[in-house]
């Protein structure tokens, strides 16, 4: 039997691409009502464990799962129908399409009909069903606070509010686990604090559980559960923020910070094997 409390559960997650070892061995448990987040340095294999976990990418090698059942081999889609929602490190909006409509499309998932039948849907077929839907859109962005750009084309909008729209559009899936690549890159101080609360009231309030990769430490310890570190692909610690800040062989690998003397001046890429 699978443990109630785990939401997600990847084992011996291995992912090559050619000579590049994005992944290697990695196991980690995400617990329902959890914030986790994902940190490292640039080509650690953050991303690449988050499209794992999305579909995105097959690991050759290990397993995950979600709420006790295999996913490894299921295509995206079925991932967001179980639900797995996602954002994307890089903005990935319908430029030309309103605020409104991008969320829409988050929503899809939902629907009875879908993009494969999708002519239907957006013709006349589900109407009743898209009024409904749009009520619940509606409550989403009133919470995300983006009501005066809802008939805006999303390519008009500053970077900030493209990434809240984004996070709406996957929280229109209404999922229960949410995977957020870099949800505050690119912006302001302003913008990170608003971005920091939402995503604490969307795991408080609407009770979803958020594995985040973010470079703002600051961000990162203040509002995850726990943090994984992953470096040049494994995974080389794993704790509550505090841990991870005290954490030795983190501070040498990631932080690029001396915690002894130093003695010899090393080459830093023999300290991580
Ligand atoms: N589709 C791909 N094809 C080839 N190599 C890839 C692909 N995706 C990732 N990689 C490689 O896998 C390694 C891990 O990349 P990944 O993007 O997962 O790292 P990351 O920790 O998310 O980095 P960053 O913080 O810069 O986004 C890198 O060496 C990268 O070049």
């Amino acid at each position: 039997m699978s443990d109630p409390t785990s939401l997600l559960q990847v084992s011996g997650v291995s992912l090559s691409f050619g000579g590049v070892h994005a992944l290697t061995d990695v196991t980690f448990e995400v617990r329902k009502g959890e914030v986790f987040s994902i940190i490292g340095p640039n080509g650690a294999g953050k991303t690449s464990m988050l499209n794992c976990v999305s579909g995105r990418y097959q690991p050759q090698k290990g397993s995950i799962l979600f709420k006790g059942q295999e996913i490894t081999g299921m295509r995206p889609n079925d991932r967001c129908t179980l639900g797995i929602g996602r954002t994307f490190q890089n903005l990935a909006l319908f430029a030309h399409m309103t605020v409104l409509d991008n969320i829409m499309v988050g929503r899809h998932h939902l629907l009875k009909n879908n993009f494969l039948n999708g002519p239907l849907y957006w013709l006349s077929r589900a109407q009743k069903e898209e009024l409904r839907h749009r009520r619940d859109v509606e409550d989403i962005i009133d919470f995300l606070e983006i009501a005066h750009i809802r008939k805006s084309v999303a390519g008009t909008l500053s970077y900030g509010l493209r990434k809240r729209v984004e996070l709406a559009r996957a929280v229109a899936l209404r999922p229960e686990l949410i995977l957020l690549d870099e949800p505050m890159a690119g912006m302001n101080l302003e913008e990170k604090e608003d971005m920091a609360r939402y995503i604490i009231d969307l795991n408080e309030e609407w009770g979803m559980t958020v594995v985040m990769i973010e470079h703002d430490m600051g961000v990162v310890m203040d509002i995850s559960h726990r943090v994984m570190v992953l470096d040049f692909g494994k995974k080389i610690a794993e704790g509550l923020p505090d841990q991870i800040m005290d954490n030795d062989h983190v501070k040498k690998a990631y932080l690029g910070e001396d915690t002894e003397e130093p003695e010899t001046s090393q080459p830093a890429e023999e300290e991580v094997a």
